[in-house]
């Protein structure tokens, strides 16, 4: 199964030099190199190059499309297209590590012989087997399990193929012609497969047994509660309680449940081909659905057991400004707990779907060696989020099609919790019951940046232990210096017309509802003490937001002052903040400095506002 989506192999290749254009700024010519799954790249770039220029001259060199690749230089992700290299500080000789995100999903297009046609999404690491079964469940009638037959350019493609493998090429779609009872053969259409099924007039059984691992010695549907962590066990699932005051809602505990029966029933956690860490969809008993997705916190971008291959985090940071590496699990949960339902928070109301729709999300310990253990198998603590159905990101649509209410929520989401991670790919598309779009937003782990570095000192042990087992670990739990917190934020929403719309009443008023001093008070009843300055982001986000929707400011007017305009140019909040600090005396108390970014923040936003 391939787990990255694309196999590269060692190329000597070397990017060309465009000739730049006359009175184009000529920049200083420098030497970088491109290191890929295997191999390393020389390049050949000016340093007034822009990020985006160097991603275009991969994707001609290389096929990846622009928005796929992830460039990450010295630790941090060159995440602004539109910024120069040297803006952020690559010169000769440097290293860029190209990360690819691809989709996980692969659009599998059928057409019977009737001239009926229907689509639907696979998960790229699902086998022939998997799409088969999908059909005839989809389509009863349509298929016979047991006698189809599927062709690839003359080859008979067993059960066992993965998706992936049959269509390397990232945009492919296959199409399945669907005939009763001819035999159908497959062609390659410039990138298209066309693959034809053989198929008969279903009526008889179809068989959806799942090919399962070892592990299980009773076959039979039990709901019986399994003992945890027995000692024969090679895998378990358990949540991280640090509070005994919590009690985990039902919707959590059928979460675990179900995942540890996926696990029970031998079925492997299959680890996403998109995203900088480790990400693993769970699945339940009978194989056929993904229930769960699991990111361990030592698989992270930049940490000891990362899969992509990016180099460690020597300084303790993660690869946005004010992150650490290591607490992205704990701002995934943050993230949740704080996305209230309209209705109030989850305690008051009992209700689980947040404002926003944060996916349920809890912190567990995992055991299971489908996990990426280059040394020995060991348990790993991370969060377990609930899998969401979706047809693929933001990335894969015109944000046209998007409701002005979807992207509003998001928009509070992330103006709140100061995300430095909203690209497209992380808000999933679903359709909702008057078959309009939901948004779905989902990896938090870049938000509240520099908000969880005093955790409870029980998860500190945890986590020295889970990054670097046996040894004294100070990169793990030591704090960062100079938290330039604000500097990474940014939100592709921004750029959607709906986001220059104003909130609407109901919007506002769950905005207004909004208490920074309740919701710092929640998270430290879930074991999260956060330290002052990180309570500061939450407190001064949230009265950013709060003030601008008073002055009547559209989202776009509020995430504008969050996001830098430029890599080097301090954004509003930054200048309100060190207005504030240069305005009060060392040691004021943190009452009287929020007062003063208050104030400052005032004028501002009434400068704004005219
Ligand atoms: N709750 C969910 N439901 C469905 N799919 C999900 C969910 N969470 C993550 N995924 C899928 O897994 C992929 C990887 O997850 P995610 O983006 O959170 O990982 P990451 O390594 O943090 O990525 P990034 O590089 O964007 O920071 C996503 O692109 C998405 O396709």
């Amino acid at each position: 199964m391939s787990s990255a989506g694309v196999v590269i192999s060692p190329s000597r290749d070397e990017f060309v030099l465009p000739t730049p254009g006359r009175g184009q700024d000529l920049g200083e010519s420098i030497y970088i190199y491109v290191a890929m799954s295997d191999s390393m790249v020389p390049m050949r770039v000016l340093d007034s190059d822009s990020i985006e220029s160097v991603k275009l001259r991969i994707q001609s060199y290389k096929g990846f499309v622009v928005k796929k690749q992830k460039l990450v230089c010295g630790g941090r992700e060159l995440a602004r297209s539109d910024s120069l290299i040297r803006d952020y500080g690559v010169t000769d000789g440097n290293v860029l590590h190209l990360v690819l995100r691809l989709s996980d999903l692969q659009v599998i297009n059928v057409r019977t012989s009737c001239g009926k046609e229907f689509k639907f999404h696979v998960e790229r690491n699902r086998d022939v087997g998997y799409v088969k079964r999908q059909i005839a469940k989809k389509k009863k009638g349509l298929l016979d399990f047991d006698e189809e037959e599927i062709l690839c350019n003359g080859e008979r493609l067993e059960d066992q193929r993965v998706i992936n493998d049959i269509c390397k090429n990232n945009d492919a779609v296959i199409h399945l012609f669907v005939r009763k009872s001819a035999k159908i053969r497959a062609r390659p259409v410039e990138k298209n497969f066309e693959l034809s099924i053989v198929a008969s007039e279903q009526n008889g059984k179809t068989d959806y047994n799942v090919n399962r691992e070892s592990g299980c010695e009773n076959d039979e549907e039990s709901s019986l509660v399994v003992p945890r962590k027995p000692p024969d066990r090679e895998f378990w699932v358990e949540p991280i309680i640090l509070n005994p005051k919590i009690e985990l809602p039902p919707v959590i505990w059928d979460l675990i449940d179900s995942t540890y029966e996926g696990l029970d029933r031998g079925n492997y956690p299959i680890r996403s081909s998109e995203g900088t860490g480790g990400a693993y969809f769970m699945q339940d008993a009978s194989g056929n659905k993904y229930l769960s997705v699991f990111k361990p916190i030592d698989e992270e971008p930049k940490a000891v057991n990362n899969p992509r291959g990016l180099p460690l985090s020597m300084d303790g940071e993660g690869l946005k400004k004010g992150t650490r590496v290591g607490e992205g699990a704990f701002r995934e949960v943050a993230a949740y707990i704080l996305d209230h339902p309209k209705s109030g928070p989850r305690s008051y109301s009992g209700e689980d779907k947040g404002f926003a729709g944060v996916p349920t999300t809890v912190l567990v310990e995992c055991l299971h060696r489908g996990f990426n253990h280059p040394e020995s198998v060991k348990v790993k603590i991370g969060s377990l989020q609930m899998f969401m159905e979706n047809n693929g990101s933001c990335e894969d649509m015109g944000f046209s099609a998007f409701p002005v209410e979807e992207v509003h929520k998001i928009s509070v989401l992330d103006i709140r919790m100061a995300n430095a991670d909203r690209h497209a790919g992380n808000i999933l598309l679903s359709k909702g019951e008057d078959g309009q779009a939901v948004l779905i937003p989902i990896d938090h782990g870049y938000c509240l940046p520099e908000s969880v570095s005093h955790l409870n000192s029980l998860l500190l042990l945890l986590i020295a232990e889970t990054m670097c087992p046996g040894r004294s670990c100070h990169q793990a739990t030591q704090g960062l210096k100079g938290p330039r917190v604000f500097e990474d934020c940014t939100f592709e929403w921004l750029y959607w017309p709906q986001a220059r719309q104003p909130y609407s009443p109901e919007t506002a008023e769950y905005i207004e509802s909004l208490d920074a001093e309740e919701d710092i008070a929640l998270l430290n009843f879930y074991g999260w003490d956060l330290p002052l300055e990180s309570a500061r982001i939450l407190r001064i986000s949230t009265m950013l937001l709060k003030k601008g929707v008073e002055k009547g400011l559209t989202p776009f007017a509020i995430g504008s002052i969050m996001c830098r305009e430029t890599l080097n140019k301090e954004s509003v909040i930054e200048e309100i903040v060190r207005e504030a600090e240069d305005s009060v005396l060392p040691g004021t108390s943190e009452a009287v400095f929020l007062e003063a970014v208050s104030q400052i923040m005032d004028r501002r936003l009434e400068e704004i506002a005219k």
